[in-house]
């Protein structure tokens, strides 16, 4: 409840225990050791097991004036009072390195220093100047922390974006906790009361109820970083801290308490487990994380479009189709999937985004230039829609429908071929029929069988983060004998120029009785004998079957192809009769 006075009361909040960390960023200026101590332990009477958790970049040690030189040795002479955490050995911000080997030799340099003057140095925390680094991802520096400092916890106000405060939130990359950091308003600038920013009263009123007041109140646990020559000059981290926790000691019933680095991390992930997986961005959609983000980096090399699949609905003709397109570029090959990149689906996304971008050439136009990839899981995955939703918002999403039953029939036998054990073992009706008591690797394979087939479902969940416009779906059967249709329909959705004409490139091939690629001398380049194999129809028992198990799937896909005022395609007009 909010008065007047600027007076709140809080009101079935027990038992918040927010912890709080304060850390600071030792550089040249004077340790004000008897400030920092007077002001930790008056903290300590009001936060349990307050500690401060002091930065240091060892490069400066000793650099400053004869008083700051002597502030930097009264602090060492009392290292064990306080945490400690490296900061950069000269202050320099990591993502201008952009080799590993320089940024563990700094780091190193860092090491010697906190070994020479006893130091601890395993806390596993670790902060880069200006958040750089952190989000978005240097990954260098990630990996070098890890092999110098062995660090398993940092913190930023980047993630996802400074503003708005509220919606900052932790993630996990590389085993490293990221910790969400909070804003005290306290700067390098900030040294004299009366020369806050908006005058003394702007900060008075921040502590006392306002939005410094509302920052610890709001988050669970509140990690501030400021500098010390706030601890010098007026003192003002001593009057803000304390004022602060006295505040919020008087007009809540909360109980503030501290953690060393790696507890706290811990205790975050426990309260927020969603918030470990991260959600990569772009980071030129956000002006400062493109200044923290390597100059060397280009955020050209993202996909304009993504075909999403599902597998076996004729994706990888359409690829080969689009490719022939001069303004249509894909990924290069992976080693381990092929053409698939599998970015958004799996585990891949935990790479990062520098892995996912050097799959792409730098387009040497932009604009005109249509990088893309297909990745055929990416239809039914859980993850897939939010994910490239993050990173690529404009990107349009092709998808490809086939009847369900045949592309479950064209998906077992695709895995009897790639002699997947449980397919070679079970019919084709004893994968479908598969009841709940069944052996689990038969129930597995059902799942992945039938799942990516309940296409309404899916669909609505891309729709879920993408526009409908940014949506086509084409309908297999007609790329499958009408492909320059097709791909005239493709360019347009796409904006894509000039207009290739794939009625002159695409041949129909006898021999392999599908639509090829059309090459010099009436030759042609046909999908390989993995696409278009040969095996015995689908016997009827399977296809009623399927038709019944589908039907309520079909309906609501019709529904769904209604609204979006799309054709129905025969497939799913022939379903759908016999429902009637
Ligand atoms: N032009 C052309 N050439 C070859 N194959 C074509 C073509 N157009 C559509 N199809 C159909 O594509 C089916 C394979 O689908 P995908 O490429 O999506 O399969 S995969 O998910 O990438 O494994 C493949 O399925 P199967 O017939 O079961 O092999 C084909 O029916």
């Amino acid at each position: 409840m909010l008065r007047g006075n600027k007076k709140i009361y809080i009101y079935n909040i027990i038992h918040l225990l927010p912890p709080v960390l304060i850390c600071l960023a030792l550089s040249r200026y004077v340790a004000r050791k008897r400030a920092l101590l007077d002001t930790q332990n008056l903290l300590r009477a009001q936060i349990t097991n307050f500690t401060f958790n002091l930065g240091f970049s060892g490069k400066f040690y000793h650099t400053g004036t004869e008083e700051e030189d002597e502030g930097d040795d009264l602090l060492l002479g009392s290292v064990d009072e306080f945490w400690w955490f490296p900061h950069m050995w000269s202050h320099m911000q990591p993502h201008l390195f952009h080799n590993e080997s320089s940024l563990v030799e700094q780091m190193i340099l860092n090491k010697k220093f906190a070994l020479e003057h006893g130091i601890p140095t395993d806390m596993g925390y670790a902060v880069a100047p200006h958040h750089s680094g952190v989000y978005p991802v240097h990954v260098q520096l990630y990996e070098a922390w890890k092999k110098v400092w062995n660090i398993k916890i940092t913190s930023t106000e980047e993630y996802p974006h400074l503003k708005p405060a509220r919606y900052r939130r932790g993630f996990i990359h590389k085993n490293i906790m990221v910790l969400p950091r909070q804003t005290c308003g306290l700067f390098t600038h900030t040294i004299f009361y009366k020369e806050y920013p908006g005058g003394p009263k702007e900060l008075d009123k921040s502590i006392q109820g306002g939005e410094l007041f509302f920052t610890v109140v709001l988050n669970p646990m509140s990690i501030f970083m400021t500098h010390l020559s706030n601890y010098g000059n007026d003192r003002l981290g001593l009057y803000t801290f304390v004022n602060l926790a006295n505040f919020v000691q008087s007009w809540t019933n909360l109980k503030l308490q501290t953690l060393p680095p790696v507890q706290l991390a811990h205790k975050y992930f426990e309260l927020f487990p969603e918030q470990k997986d991260p959600l990569w961005q772009n980071p030129c959609d956000d002006k400062r994380h493109r200044d923290i983000w390597s100059k060397e980096k280009t955020c050209d090399r993202l996909p304009k479009f993504l075909v999403i699949g599902p597998q076996k609905t004729g994706t990888t003709a359409l690829y080969l189709f689009l490719i022939m397109h001069p303004s249509i570029i894909s990924n290069s090959p992976s080693p381990k999937t092929f053409e698939e990149v599998q970015f958004f689906n799996r585990n891949n996304y935990h790479r990062g985004i520098d892995w996912y971008m050097d799959f792409f050439p730098v387009p040497s136009n932009v604009s005109t230039d249509f990088l893309f990839e297909k990745s055929a899981n990416y239809f039914h995955s859980e993850e897939a829609p939010k994910r490239a939703a993050f990173l690529i918002p404009k990107a349009k999403i092709i998808t490809i429908l086939i009847d369900p039953s045949d592309r479950a029939y064209s998906w077992y036998q695709h895995q009897r071929s790639h002699e997947d054990l449980a397919a070679l073992k079970f019919s084709f009706y004893q994968v479908i029929t598969a009841g709940p008591r069944a052996p689990s690797e038969l129930r597995a394979l059902q799942k992945r069988c039938l799942v990516p087939g309940w296409y309404a479902t899916h669909i609505e969940r891309w729709l879920t983060y993408f526009p409908t416009s940014q949506l086509l779906i084409i309908d297999g059967q007609q790329l499958r004998t009408d492909p320059a249709t097709v791909m005239d329909e493709v360019q347009k959705f796409l904006g894509v120029s000039p207009h290739y004409n794939y009625s002159e490139a695409l041949t129909f091939d006898s021999h392999k009785g599908f639509w090829c690629q059309l090459l010099e001398e009436g030759k042609t380049k046909c999908l390989g004998k993995s696409k278009g194999r040969k095996y015995p129809p689908m016997d009827s028992e399977c296809r009623a079957f399927l038709s019944s198990y589908y039907r309520d799937h079909n309906v609501e896909l019709s529904k769904l192809l209604h609204k979006l005022g799309q054709p129905l395609p025969s497939w799913l007009r022939q379903e759908l009769q016999k429902v009637r």
